[in-house]
Order: structure tokens, then sequence, then C-alpha cells
């Protein structure tokens, strides 16, 4: 059994990998923690987890969690830096669903997350946890650098034109919509039910730090550096990234040929669903399941409007770490992942 931590246990992503975790045949959660709980049982603040054992909250140890095979970071960036170098050079792997380890340049770190990195080491060595993309670097990886839910939904979605130089450098897109847990459990009076319930706004839209992320991981896919506009938007639903990408065609292409490119590209991969063409995929199609679900529109010749969903919980972090862990451990990826998704 591979012996898992998780830091940062109470919050929205910590608990989504308790839930996929606790029943996972090949993992036992050994350690998880919470600074305001300690001491406190899980399933008492979580009564969907009663049943699966009597794990208690414990503060965040490194000597504990030195004992581990792997340890997860379901914490707020600057964290994870802290302890991962601590954690490898004891053998422990680790996988940050935060964002310590994601972007590549340190000095493009401190711009976007307005702190100085203090494991430049370890950012050297992180690897990229996107499978769909990075399996190999995932499968060889000690730390792996969990990506980001928007990203997520708009690598999946316009890489595969991006990789074969299809698409034009101008007017690339990513009009993007996220249910209110995507900003965490911490309390805030801007995410209060009176404040997000019956409204929709755009946030971030001169600059969020996912911007950084999805251009340099879609310049890595294509070989070239690349910009584009990211627009995110606050939507009165709990789970659920719907992304909306904008592309205009190098050459023209068939609807039949675009399809066909996302079928082939996609064929094998369990995690990412192609519809059929034209198809308006929902949120609540991918709540609580680890999976991408992609549609392709061709409105007028060369402009192609790509959609992709998924659930941010899952497929957008707790989900997707777990892939990697498994990815990371030669267990098959799908291992510990084949919910349905809840509909309605
Ligand atoms: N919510 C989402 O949809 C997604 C979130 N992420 C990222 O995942 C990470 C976790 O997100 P989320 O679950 O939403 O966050 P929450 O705010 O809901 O939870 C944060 C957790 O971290 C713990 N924590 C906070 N500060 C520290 C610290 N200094 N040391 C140890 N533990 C700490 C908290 O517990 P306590 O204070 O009791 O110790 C709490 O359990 C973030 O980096 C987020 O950006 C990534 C993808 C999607
Ligand atoms: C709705 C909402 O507020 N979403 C968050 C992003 C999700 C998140 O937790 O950020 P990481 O993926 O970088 O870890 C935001 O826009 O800041």
């Amino acid at each position: 059994m591979i012996r898992a931590g998780i830091v940062g246990g109470t919050g929205y992503t910590g608990v989504e990998l308790l839930r996929l975790l606790l029943p996972h045949p090949e993992v036992e959660v050994a350690v998880i923690t919470s600074r305001a709980e300690a001491g406190q049982r899980v399933d008492a603040h979580f009564p969907n987890l009663r049943g699966y054992g009597d794990l208690c909250y414990t503060p965040p140890d490194l000597a504990e969690l030195d004992t581990l095979d792997v340890v997860f970071f379901a914490t707020p960036h600057g964290v994870a830096m802290d302890h991962a170098p601590g954690l490898l050079a004891k053998g422990v792997r680790v996988i940050d669903l935060g964002a310590d380890f994601r972007l590549a340049d340190a000095g493009l770190f401190a711009r976007w997350y307005g702190m100085a990195h203090r494991a430049p080491e370890a950012l050297a060595e992180a690897r990229y946890g996107l499978p769909e993309y990075y399996r190999k670097q995932v499968g060889e990886a000690r730390l792996v650098a969990n990506p980001g839910c928007y990203p997520t939904a708009v690598i999946l979605g316009f890489a595969p034109l991006l990789a074969e130089g299809l698409l034009e450098d101008g007017g690339l897109i990513a009009d993007c919509k996220s249910g209110v847990s995507g900003a965490g459990r911490a309390a805030r009076v801007d995410l209060i039910f009176p404040e997000v319930a019956d409204s929709v706004n755009a946030y971030g839209v001169s600059g969020h730090r996912h911007r950084p992320e999805i251009e340099a991981v879609l310049s890595d896919i294509r070989g070239s550096g690349l910009e584009l506009q990211f627009t995110p938007h606050l939507m009165p639903m709990i789970r659920g990234i719907h992304a909306t990408l904008y592309g205009q065609l190098r050459r023209p292409l068939s609807d039949a040929a675009l399809q066909d490119l996302f079928a082939r590209r996609y064929a094998g991969e369990p995690f990412v669903d192609v519809m059929p063409f034209g198809s308006h995929p929902a949120t609540r199609s991918v709540r609580g399941a680890n999976v991408c679900r992609i549609a392709l529109h061709q409105p007028r010749p060369g402009r192609v409007v790509i959609l992709s969903v998924i659930d941010n919980l899952v497929k957008g972090a707790a989900g997707q770490a777990v892939q990697n862990m498994n990815r990371m451990f030669s267990l098959p990826e799908e291992m510990g992942l084949a919910h349905i998704a809840l509909l309605p």
C-alpha cells in the first residue's frame, strides 16, 4: 500500500482528495493535517466520510510526513515550497495542488504570486502534472506540480490545434466560467450566498495568475511562444469550469477534419471525452468525475470555437492529483477514478 499524507485536509481540494483516496485500493491515508482542527475527527466535519475509518487531523509535522510515500499539498501557494525539499531529501514524493511549482521560471512566479520562490532547486526538478501531455515526465517525477483548474480546461481544449501549428497567433481567447468552490473554503464576504447567487461577474480581466501558466504550457506544447486573452467569470454554481476557446485557423479545415484531429489526439485517453461535432457540454455532465469533455464548432470557415468542461475539484484538482500519483507509482492511471458524473 502507498502511505499517503494530505496537508490542508479541511479545504475543498483536500476533502475531495479524501473522497477519492479513502476507497482507493492501493492507498492508505496515514496523515491528514489541519492547524485549526488538529485533534478533531475528520468525519465530524465531513459526514460524507463517515464509515471510512477514524482519521483525525494533526498539525503539519515534517517528522511524521517524512515517513510517508507521498504527500499531497492542498494548501495555498507558498506552503509546499517550504516543505518539498525536506520531503524529497527523505525519499517522499510530493504532489502540490497549489501553484508553487507550476511556473518553471522563478521570476515569473515572483511577479504573479508576489513572493520570491524559496525552493528554486525543487522548482527545477518539478514536472507539470498534465498526464495527457507530460505522461512520461510525470511517471519519472519525484515532485509534480498539479495544474491549475482553469489551465487544465483551457490547455486540453487548445493544445491539439496548437501542437499542429494550425491556429493564428493573434486572437486566441479563453473565456472561462468557474463555480464558487474554485475560490476555496476560507470565509470571504464576496463569496457568501447573497453576493454570488443570481449574478455573474468577470474578474482578473487585465491579468490573472493562470494566464502565464496557460501561456507557458501551450507555448511548450506548440514549440514557440504565444499569448492569449484569458477572462475568468464567477458563476452562481458550486462546482465546474466551462471554457469557451476561440481561435482562427491558419488554413482551411473541414468540420470532419477538425473532429478527426481531436478524436485521434485523445483516442485512448481515459479522461478526455471528445463529443460529437457541434455538441454543447454542460458542467453538470462532469460533476464529481475526473473527466474533461470537449466539443468543437466552426460557426464560420476558419473560426474555431472549442468548448471544454471539467469539475474544478476533480479533473481540475484532486482527481488529476490521483491520476498523477497513479502514474508516479506505476499503477493504472484510472485506478480509483472510475466515478460517473452526478446527474442532475
Ligand atoms: N478550489 C479549487 O477548485 C482548486 C484549488 N486549487 C489549489 O489548491 C490549493 C488548495 O485549495 P482549496 O482546497 O480550495 O483551499 P482551501 O482554502 O479550501 O483550503 C486550504 C487548506 O490548507 C490549510 N492551510 C492553510 N494554510 C496552511 C499552512 N500555512 N500550512 C499548512 N496548511 C495550511 C488549511 O487548513 P488549516 O488552516 O486548518 O491548516 C486548509 O485545509 C490552493 O493552492 C488552490 O489554489 C487548485 C485547483 C482547483
Ligand atoms: C473561482 C475562483 O476564484 N477561482 C480561483 C482559481 C482556482 C484556484 O484555486 O487557483 P489555482 O488553480 O491556481 O490553484 C481564482 O480565480 O483565483
